[in-house]
């Protein structure tokens, strides 16, 4: 049994690098899309909400050139020309993920929805087809919280908000996560006023608490209603109800969250057990119950990021079909959300440090008021944080800044190899960027480390023996 090496379920982040690499190793390579190649990333996720971003910042950026001299913009934009961009960013990348350019791999594309009919076993449009293995792939779907009204109200989410034509006047937006502070920002920069509501007691709750009180703050500047410890109870005449209040709006976006695609997919004649939140369940080697089907990205849950699914999904086909096992560290795969500034996070914050190693942890924090580079660009509000473990080693760290997702990569690898502040250091940075945050606060370290007792000791004998010296 077994028509092809891989059968690859799914063509968004996870399916297509899982699809690519089976068909450079040679293997029989079957990739099934019952939409859009290119999944969550390229049609309604990491693009076009980073095109939008890029659009809004454009407009705050004219929006204050009144400060030297030129005549700034006020108003709300076109949203149409600014959603022309988006799907432009999106035309230029969908090439790379289509069938043709799979093609050339070895990789054989259908088109259809795929259902098991076995542990080896399932069918695309009627037609049976076996594997040796599989990747299940689904991604997952933004989901609404159980609030009275809210179908009713029409909301947006993270999957329809790119067919808007027209900029809301007034745009609530429900959830503070990621998606939900990243899409608040853009539409406050192009002219909407927007509320954001979120249920728990600060945005961004996944980060340092740092992090949420300085996005907060950042985002009010620009405007933005920020509603924290917020339920809402019912949605009805044009408006949020909750907590005493009454929201009104012209769109409403729901940004609460997201379920894995795990359904219709007929998992439980492959054998496939799924965990409590419907998401599929996979060992450390990304294999499911059924030892014949891999899964990766989205539907395990251990991901939610484009980067992380595509590694999963390398490491799950060089497993199963050269039996050459990796391991992923979680640990180490940095996340970003893209407001501005920016918040990049790798690692464990304080509060899990302390968790995991108790008073072993340290903090060492740096306000970009010493970072140059923030001044010479007016943008100080920001800061680095290593988290220190046992023996000084990095590991977790927070950046907050324009650029924080590049700056994070360097401490990723410093978390991954159990750097300390030291050996961080050691590598040169290039002046003035935003990378000389994190460089000054490993480099602040290695200062205190140079004064502390022990080692004056060390150098004061040193200096000492080197005035005796006669050249
Ligand atoms: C607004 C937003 C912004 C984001 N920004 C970023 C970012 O900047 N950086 C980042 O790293 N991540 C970002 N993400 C997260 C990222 O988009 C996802 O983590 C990633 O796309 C998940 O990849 P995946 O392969 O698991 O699923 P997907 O990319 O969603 O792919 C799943 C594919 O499976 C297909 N499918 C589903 N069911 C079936 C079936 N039965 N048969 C066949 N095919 C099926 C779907 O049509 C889809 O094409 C963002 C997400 C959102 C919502
Ligand atoms: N830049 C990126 O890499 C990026 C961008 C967007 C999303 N993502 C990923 O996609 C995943 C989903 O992100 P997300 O932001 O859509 O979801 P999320 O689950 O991360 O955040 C949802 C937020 O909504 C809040 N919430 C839940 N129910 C609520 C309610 N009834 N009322 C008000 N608030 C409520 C939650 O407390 C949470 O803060 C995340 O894991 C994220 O990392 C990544």
């Amino acid at each position: 049994m077994g028509d092809y090496d891989m059968v690859v379920v799914g063509g968004g982040s996870a399916g297509l690098t899982a699809a690519r690499i089976a068909g450079r190793l040679g293997a029989r390579t079957l990739l099934v899309e019952r939409d859009r190649l290119g999944g969550d990333c390229l049609w309604t996720g990491c693009v076009p909400s980073k095109a939008l971003l890029h659009a809004a910042a454009d407009v705050h950026a004219a929006r204050r050139v009144g400060a030297y001299g030129l005549a700034s913009r006020d108003g709300p934009v076109e949203l149409r020309s600014v959603m022309a961009q988006v799907h432009r960013a999106i035309a230029v990348v969908a090439p790379h993920d289509s069938a043709e350019a799979l093609r050339p791999l070895g990789v054989e594309v259908k088109h259809g929805a795929a259902y098991f009919t076995g542990p080896r076993s399932l069918t695309v449009n009627g037609t049976a087809i076996g594997f040796r293995y599989a990747l299940l792939a689904t991604g997952s779907i933004p989901t609404l919280p159980p609030v009275p009204g809210l179908n009713e109200a029409e909301p947006l989410t993270s999957h329809t908000v790119w067919d808007l034509e027209d900029l809301p006047e007034r745009l609530v937006v429900m959830g503070g996560g990621p998606t939900g502070c990243e899409l608040a920002q853009a539409f406050a920069r192009l002219g909407s006023r927007v509320t954001i509501v979120e249920a728990v007691d600060r945005l961004l709750p996944r980060e340092e608490p740092g992090v949420s009180r300085l996005l907060r703050q950042r985002l009010e500047d620009e405007g933005i209603a920020v509603l924290t410890g917020f339920t809402a109870e019912r949605v009805s005449g044009g408006a949020v109800h909750g907590a005493g209040r009454e929201l009104p709006f012209d769109r409403l976006l729901v940004t609460t969250g997201s379920a894995s695609s795990s359904g219709g997919l007929g998992l439980a004649d492959a054998g496939v057990v799924l965990g409590k939140r419907g998401h599929v369940r996979v060992d450390s080697r990304l294999r499911t119950t059924n030892h014949r089907v891999y899964a990766a990205g989205d539907i395990t849950r251990q991901s939610a990021s484009t980067h992380l699914a595509g590694a999963q999904a390398a490491v799950a086909v060089v497993d199963a079909l050269l039996g050459v096992r990796r391991r992923i560290e979680y640990l180490a795969v940095p996340v970003v959300t893209f407001t501005d500034p920016e918040v990049a996070r790798v690692g464990l914050t304080e509060a899990q440090a302390r968790t995991q190693y108790g008073n072993r942890v340290r903090v060492r924090e740096l306000d970009h008021g010493l970072v140059d580079r923030a001044v010479a660009d007016g943008r100080t509000d920001g800061f680095t944080r290593l988290v220190l473990g046992p023996r000084g080693r990095i590991v977790g760290a927070t950046v907050v800044a324009p650029r924080a997702g590049e700056t994070i990569a360097h401490l990723a690898t410093a978390v991954r190899l159990h750097w300390t502040p030291s050996r961080y250091a050691a590598t040169i940075h290039p002046y003035p960027t935003y990378a000389d945050g994190p460089w000054n606060a490993a480099l602040a370290e290695v200062y205190d480390q140079i004064a502390s007792p022990r080692m004056h000791r060390i150098t004061g004998a040193l200096l000492g023996v080197r005035r005796q010296v006669r050249r």
